[in-house]
């Protein structure tokens, strides 16, 4: 008998329309291997793992496991065959407890009887999650619990389906570092037990620290599968972008602006949640970094700011006024990019064109015309700055990759030519030469004079990014940190931990 890997899907292809997505692509897993599934936006990793998961069909090629060919025309067939996707939290139903969750429409029955046995099916939930090691009470609602738990409740309910393969979509991107940890810790717990895990990530490091293998994707092809020993970031990073087009995530001084009026002035904010006293100033054209802990207040300050919530005291003053809610902020020139984009930032069934107007539209309009060539100007010029792929600014935005989505909710802000554009994770899901384009994209706009707030866990986004960074700590501004002297990530990690960095410079006095 040939030498089968576990999973072998070979010489895929699928087609949208007339448009080919996926072309030729191997993906072949061993058993209770970590195996990374990379590449950039809009590359085909989704799509691939909704042939896998039953969710599309493919339209040639063939899918096997243990060498045997298995059906996967609907996601119940893929369940059957073992196959299971980790949503983040958004698939749980928050009113119920984790292990109505887990059993949900599979609930155990006393025996003869439709009764739900509620006392068998708390049982089987404690087992599983003692089997992961987790310290969950099967009787909590699931909407009490934090994010990082709520993914391991998915996780249970996988292996409560007997789940052999696992495919986590970016399991980290609203993790703490802590929970990232405990995720961590709980893969190389699956993997030992044999079971098989497909890991998509756009962060780098974690997939070097985690993962045994990583297949590499380019424009729906497989360009590479290799052993993730020994290989090296900038190895992965020109099989993604293909040679000669490395992606530069480089920082600029762009020298001091202290002699300028601030344009934006927070006053002693203190919030209902963890926020007890901040201030900080922002000039015209400056880029500042907001750094602190997942949970530190960092998404509250910026809503503040942008007048979607109000302070238990202190002021937000924009351009010598106070900020009076979100439309006052909205009409003086305020942007925010939230960080939950797709819930709040899309209208995921109207066009791309559509999603980078709509916030526009009086630009456009007058007299009641749209100006609908200076309209699709600036769409296509946000397609392009940002590398936004699409078939053109028509298709439907639900129709593109996650990452092009959010591109679009970044590009729509931008199109605005706000005064002060707040960024919360500007770059979650985005593949590393977007990454490098949004950095570009908004230096260009600071030093055209827009002010930029920007919140990131990335340090490394906020290391290339940033002019100024501020640290946020027990409720406060613990630190002002000027990017020349921050010397490495590390230093900057440290201050966040709430340590005092070696070379302080407060900016303002
Ligand atoms: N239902 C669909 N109809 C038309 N085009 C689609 C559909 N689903 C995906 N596409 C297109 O297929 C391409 C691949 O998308 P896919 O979501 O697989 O990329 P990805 O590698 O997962 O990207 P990301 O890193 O941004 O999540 C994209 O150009 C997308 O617009």
């Amino acid at each position: 008998m040939p030498n089968h890997d576990f999973l072998e899907m070979t010489d895929i292809r699928k087609s949208f329309g007339n448009v080919p997505v996926l072309k030729r692509v191997h993906f072949h897993l061993r058993r209770g291997e970590v195996h990374a599934l990379m590449g950039g936006n809009g590359a085909g990793k989704s799509t691939l793992m909704k042939i896998l998961t039953g969710v599309y069909q493919k339209d040639s090629g063939t899918v096997l496991i243990e060498g045997e060919p298995v059906d996967l025309h609907d996601t119940s067939a893929a369940e059957r065959a073992g196959i299971a996707m980790i949503f983040q939290e958004f698939s749980l139903v928050p009113t119920l407890t984790v292990a109505q969750n887990i059993w949900l429409k599979r609930e155990p029955r006393v025996a003869g009887t439709p009764f739900i046995n509620n006392a068998e099916m708390v049982r089987r939930s404690r087992l599983l999650l003692q089997e992961l090691g987790v310290d969950i009470d099967p009787e909590t609602l699931v909407g009490n619990l934090s994010v990082g738990l709520m993914q391991i409740v998915e996780i249970a309910k996988a292996l409560s389906k007997k789940a052999r393969i696992l495919v986590m979509d970016e399991p980290t991107s609203s993790l703490s570092e802590a929970e990232t940890e405990a995720l961590f810790e709980l893969v190389a717990k699956l993997k030992a037990s044999g079971i098989t895990i497909v890991y998509i990530s756009h962060r780098m490091a974690e997939i070097l620290t985690i993962c045994d293998r990583v297949t590499v994707m380019r424009d729906g092809e497989t360009v590479m599968t290799e052993d993730c020993a020994g290989l090296t970031v900038e190895q992965i990073v020109e099989a993604m972008l293909g040679a000669g087009n490395a992606a530069s995530f480089e920082w600029h001084d762009r020298g001091d602006r202290l002699d300028a009026d601030p344009i934006l002035q927070v006053r002693n904010l203190r919030l209902a949640t963890r926020i007890n006293d901040v201030s900080f100033d922002i000039r015209p054209g400056e880029i500042v970094g907001l750094a602190g802990l997942m949970g530190s207040g960092r998404t509250e300050i910026a809503d503040t700011i942008f007048g979607r919530r109000a302070p238990l005291s202190g002021e937000v003053v924009f351009d010598g006024k106070p900020v009076r809610g979100q439309s006052d902020a909205i009409d003086r020139g305020i942007a925010l990019v939230p960080e939950d984009r797709r819930k709040m930032g899309l209208v995921l069934d109207h066009s791309v064109r559509d999603n980078i107007l709509l916030p526009n539209l009086s630009r456009f309009t007058r007299h009641f015309f749209v100006r609908d060539a200076e309209g699709l100007q600036t769409v296509n010029r946000t397609i392009r700055d940002l590398s936004i792929k699409t078939d053109g600014p028509e298709k439907l935005a639900r129709l593109l990759s996650g990452g092009n989505q959010q591109k679009i909710v970044l590009g729509k802000w931008l199109a605005r030519g706000p005064r002060l554009l707040i960024l919360d994770e500007p770059t979650i899901g985005v593949d590393i030469g977007a990454k490098s384009e949004i950095v570009e994209t908004v230096r260009r706009m600071a030093d055209a004079g827009m002010a930029v707030l920007v919140i990131s866990s990335e340090l490394e986004e906020l290391m290339a990014i940033s002019d100024r960074i501020l640290v946020l700590h027990g409720g406060r501004i613990s630190q002002e940190l000027n990017r020349r002297n921050v010397a490495s990530e590390e230093e900057l990690h440290h201050a966040i931990q709430g340590h005092r960095a070696q070379q302080t410079d407060a900016v303002h006095a």
